[in-house]
């Protein structure tokens, strides 16, 4: 059972650039020990809303609180408490691996002997002394996520985590973040990806234009767009969708008994199906 102590809490956050409106009265609470998913499509505002609850940018109007903090108060003690990984977090492409951690241990206090520790986590221990330079995309997000989570924090804040992955590599780091949410750590991420979120997170919610809509937990939110019908594979390959009643209970226990149906599919949507539905626009 998860704690559901609010870890991060907005209240009708607005950011104008200019003229530019990026978040439109947004609220939200993430509970501690949750992965919290904000998805949406390129320029709804996710990295905004990332910059803001890591103290980067001032919102133009609203409440923040994170770990009952202002975030861009009493910095030092903030930034020791949370961790980001945004598209500018770079690494010393001269420096091995383990150089580069070495880097960061300095800056946040953290004692060398933690290095292996945090490289054995993200697979990278017999790499250690690789040149950053040299690795693959995939390895090099791994040491980022490694630098992030480096001194302990309590909140991830990831911006786009497994962007321009494989397969493999993304679900590498998905495990990663299991493994990290499981030992208590908070994650906040943004993705364009559905499966991703479907996957991985315990609520997730739909940025759209600065506007957050559809907080909630993906099964629950696929669940509130499912059609109340099954779909009936038959062996003669024709498709039936039973609508589940009655008459469609009884017609499915007689194509069950003359030994017709091949397979039964719930008629689930996903969550890119809901999205679509929901906002009028593709991801
Ligand atoms: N520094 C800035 N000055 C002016 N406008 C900005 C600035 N940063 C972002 N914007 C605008 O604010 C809106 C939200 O941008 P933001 O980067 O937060 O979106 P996003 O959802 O993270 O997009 P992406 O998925 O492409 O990273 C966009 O219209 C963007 O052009």
């Amino acid at each position: 059972m998860k704690n559901t102590k609010n870890i991060i809490t907005i209240n009708n956050v607005t950011k104008i650039y200019d003229t530019q409106l990026a978040l439109n009265k947004v609220s939200l609470s993430v509970n501690k020990g949750e992965i919290f998913g904000l998805l949406g499509p390129s320029g709804a505002g996710k990295t905004t809303m990332i910059k803001i609850f890591t103290g980067q940018l001032m919102e133009s109007e609203g409440e923040v609180s994170i770990l009952n903090c202002n975030p861009r108060n009493n910095k030092k003690e903030f930034l020791s408490k949370i961790g980001v990984l945004t598209d500018n977090c770079g690494l010393y492409e001269r420096l091995s691996i383990y150089n580069n951690l070495k880097l960061f241990c300095s800056i946040y206090d953290v004692p060398f002997c933690k290095i292996d520790e945090i490289l054995d986590c993200v697979g990278l221990l017999d790499e250690k002394k690789k040149l950053v330079k040299n690795l693959s995309k995939g390895m090099k997000q791994r040491v980022k996520l490694a630098r992030v989570f480096l001194h302990e924090p309590e909140i991830l804040f990831l911006d786009e985590p497994t962007s321009g992955l494989d397969p493999v590599n993304a679900s590498y780091i998905h495990n990663i973040l299991k493994k990290l949410n499981a030992k208590g750590t908070t994650i906040f991420l943004t993705t364009h990806n559905m499966e991703e979120a479907d996957l991985l997170c315990d609520r997730i919610g739909f940025l759209v234009e600065g506007k957050l809509s559809l907080v909630d937990s993906p099964t629950k939110i696929k669940l509130k767009y499912t059609k109340s019908n099954v779909k009936l594979l038959m062996k003669n390959m024709d498709t039936h969708y039973v609508e589940l009643n009655e008459s469609g209970g009884e017609k499915i226990l007689s194509l069950i008994k003359s030994k017709e149906i091949s397979s039964i599919h719930s008629c689930e949507p996903t969550l890119g199906e809901v999205f679509l539905k929901v906002t009028g626009r593709d991801l």
